[in-house]
């Protein structure tokens, strides 16, 4: 299969997302986008995450002067607990409350990828059920006093100390940190962007 994109654009300012894509061998220019994740609408955690996947790559899109020139690919990660979508906690005091709440239970991780491109929207969205061990009090508070939690959907990161508080993840682990990295491989074969792997079907 040839490749008709040799780089793309990355609509995110997530230092995950960064390192996954470079590890895949993706060329890519970052560009900001501005969407506002923080409004909630009477949705599902699944409809809210594939709906900000998508609006960070819509809005993207409109920031460029010259927007399908190359593809765009924008994510969202949110934790699903009882139905309901856990975002990014809005300082440590908040991060406690979350993780409170996930102790000793199951919840969902769902990230959403998108990639815009010739004027469609290539969309995937993973699930990952993750068990939380049963924490005290101490440890959600020197758990928060290392500032890992803050800019983490669910107030944690599996890649960070945060890792340790897991009993078992059931699925893809990248999709936990915030870019299903198999899922993306077969977005960017779609859509003809070259990587470290494109081609060999
Ligand atoms: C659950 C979990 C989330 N996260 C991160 C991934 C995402 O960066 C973040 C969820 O926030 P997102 O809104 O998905 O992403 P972002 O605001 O960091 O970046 P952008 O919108 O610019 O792409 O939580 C981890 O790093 N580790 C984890 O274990």
């Amino acid at each position: 299969m040839s490749t008709h994109y040799s780089k793309i654009y990355l609509a995110s300012g997530s230092p995950r997302r960064k390192e996954l894509l470079t590890q895949l061998g993706v060329d890519y220019i970052q560009i900001a986008n501005d969407f506002d994740e923080t409004r909630l609408l009477d949705e599902s955690p699944l409809d809210y995450v594939e709906r900000v996947a998508l609006g960070k790559a819509q809005s993207a899109l409109k920031s460029l002067d010259n927007p399908n020139q190359l593809p765009i690919l924008s994510a969202d990660t949110t934790v699903a607990h009882q139905g309901e979508p856990l975002g990014k906690p809005n300082d440590l005091e908040h991060a406690a409350e979350l993780l409170l709440r996930l102790s000793g239970d199951r919840h969902t991780v769902m990230s959403s990828v998108v990639l815009a491109v010739s004027g469609g929207f290539l969309q995937k969205t993973v699930k990952t059920d993750v068990v939380f061990a049963a924490l005290k009090q101490k440890t959600i508070e020197a758990y928060c006093q290392t500032q890992e939690p803050l800019g983490k959907a669910g107030g944690y990161a599996i890649q960070g100390i945060g890792g340790s508080l897991i009993e078992t993840i059931s699925g893809s682990y990248t999709n936990v940190v915030g870019l299903p990295v198999y899922e993306t491989r077969q977005l960017l074969e779609q859509a003809k962007v070259q990587f470290a792997l494109s081609g060999l079907g």
